[in-house]
């Protein structure tokens, strides 16, 4: 019987996967290995085959032994590992983590938009099938069906980002800072007759004056936001920007005088684990809003297109109706005055599901089939 090691399961983006493969009912017709890299000799999780002890994530000829291993535990343990047992094995490496994902002899997964490329890839012998940028792949997933039909020359993108990309410890100080804030003005809050302009005083103070907690984030992020996501590049981009060109491309198998350009800020914000963006897309013709809608719609099972109505919009297009669901809603979307070509929308989606866990758990399924 086949063996897959699963390393990163219990963290945050792995424990959204383990709920989406037990929902899907995926752990069968194989074994599965639990590792850690501080729990071994513990109860690993029972998938329905009974409770293993944990296997020691850093023991390169126990995951020598899988066909398949599927790691969500991040780009340092990948450093860590992965050379060691490439050198001598020859299985197939799935990751959540950036750290292999422009490597030339790794895929970037994302199989309702580049099914074709992951089968070449397969049939080629590649063996890294590795998770790409939540907020590329939710914009894709969005968008999908413009980029089939080569209507992209160009897109701006303005990301209004979730706390959970930053992390389970970044979630917990959002919601500590808006106690906190909260708390600062409760007694004025409860008395109707106070004026706005005493409450705005004290929360202004008690964010500039030090005592907020931002142990995690440095700063403020409740009541505020950071303009600025992961690490400097050297032309003024932050990384995360630089995802969205080099990232995109890359899945669609673009290359040369085929890349589209992409480019915009990275902005986090307030939200949970729904990233936002809105996009400005330049069309390579005039094509009409209505067939616009209908190719977008129809590209895949989980875009919903929402109508350009106030009600509906704030009703269904929010991080708040898509967190915990695989819909990914585009809507706002209308013909700019700058001319017909010029598209916008805002698109959302849940960054732990289609932004990590989903591509990772469709692949494994895609690499199963393929080896039997
Ligand atoms: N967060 C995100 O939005 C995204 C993350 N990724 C990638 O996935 C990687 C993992 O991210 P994320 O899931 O957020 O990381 P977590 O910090 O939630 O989990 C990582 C590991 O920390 C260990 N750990 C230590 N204490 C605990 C605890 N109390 N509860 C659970 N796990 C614990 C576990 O490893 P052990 O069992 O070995 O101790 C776990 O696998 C990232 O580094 C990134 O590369 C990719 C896309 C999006
Ligand atoms: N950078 C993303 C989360 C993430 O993990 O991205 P990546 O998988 O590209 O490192 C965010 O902060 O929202």
């Amino acid at each position: 019987m086949r063996k897959v090691g699963f390393i990163g399961w219990r963290g945050m983006v792995g424990s959204v996967l383990m709920d989406r493969m037990r929902a899907e009912n995926d752990f069968q017709g194989y074994e599965p290995v639990f590792f850690t890299t501080s729990q071994v000799g513990q109860d690993g999780p029972d998938v329905g085959c009974g409770v293993k002890p944990l296997e020691d994530a850093m023991n390169i000829d126990k995951l020598a032994e899988m066909d398949i291993i599927l790691s969500c535990q991040g780009g340092s343990y990948t450093k860590t590992v992965y050379e060691e047992l490439r050198a001598r094995w020859d299985g197939y490496w799935i990751d959540a983590a950036s750290a292999l994902r422009m490597s030339d002899d790794a895929i970037i997964v994302l199989d309702p938009v580049n099914r074709s490329v992951i089968d070449r890839g397969l049939a080629s012998g590649i063996k890294n099938y590795i998770g790409g940028n939540c907020t590329v792949s939710l914009m894709m997933m969005g968008i999908g069906g413009l980029f089939e039909h080569d209507l992209v020359e160009w897109i701006s993108s303005m990301t209004y980002q979730a706390a959970s990309g930053a992390g389970a410890k970044n979630m917990r100080e959002l919601i500590s800072q808006m106690g906190e804030i909260e708390g600062e003005v409760s007694d004025l809050l409860a008395d109707p007759a106070s004026a706005i302009l005493d409450i705005d005083q004290k929360i202004t103070a008690k964010l500039n004056d030090g005592t907020l907690t931002t142990d995690v984030w440095g700063v403020p992020l409740a009541a505020s936001l950071i303009p600025w996501i992961d690490s400097p590049m050297e032309n003024g981009q932050t990384r995360e920007e630089w995802k969205g060109i080099a990232e995109t491309n890359k899945i669609l198998g673009r290359t040369g005088n085929d890349i589209i350009p992409i480019d915009g800020q990275c902005v986090r914000v307030g939200a949970m684990r729904c990233h936002s963006q809105g996009l400005t897309i330049k069309l390579k013709k005039d094509v009409p809003l209505a067939e616009i809608e209908h190719i977008i719609a129809s590209h895949n099972e989980w875009v919903k297109v929402v109508p350009n109505d106030r009600a509906i919009t704030s009703r269904e297009l929010t991080p708040v109706k898509t967190s915990g669901t695989l819909t990914v809603p585009v809507g706002r979307l209308r013909k700019m005055n700058i001319g017909p070509e010029y598209l916008t929308c805002f698109t959302v989606g849940d960054q732990l599901l289609w932004g990590a866990a989903e591509p990772v758990r469709r692949v494994l399924n895609i690499i199963r089939d393929h080896i039997g």
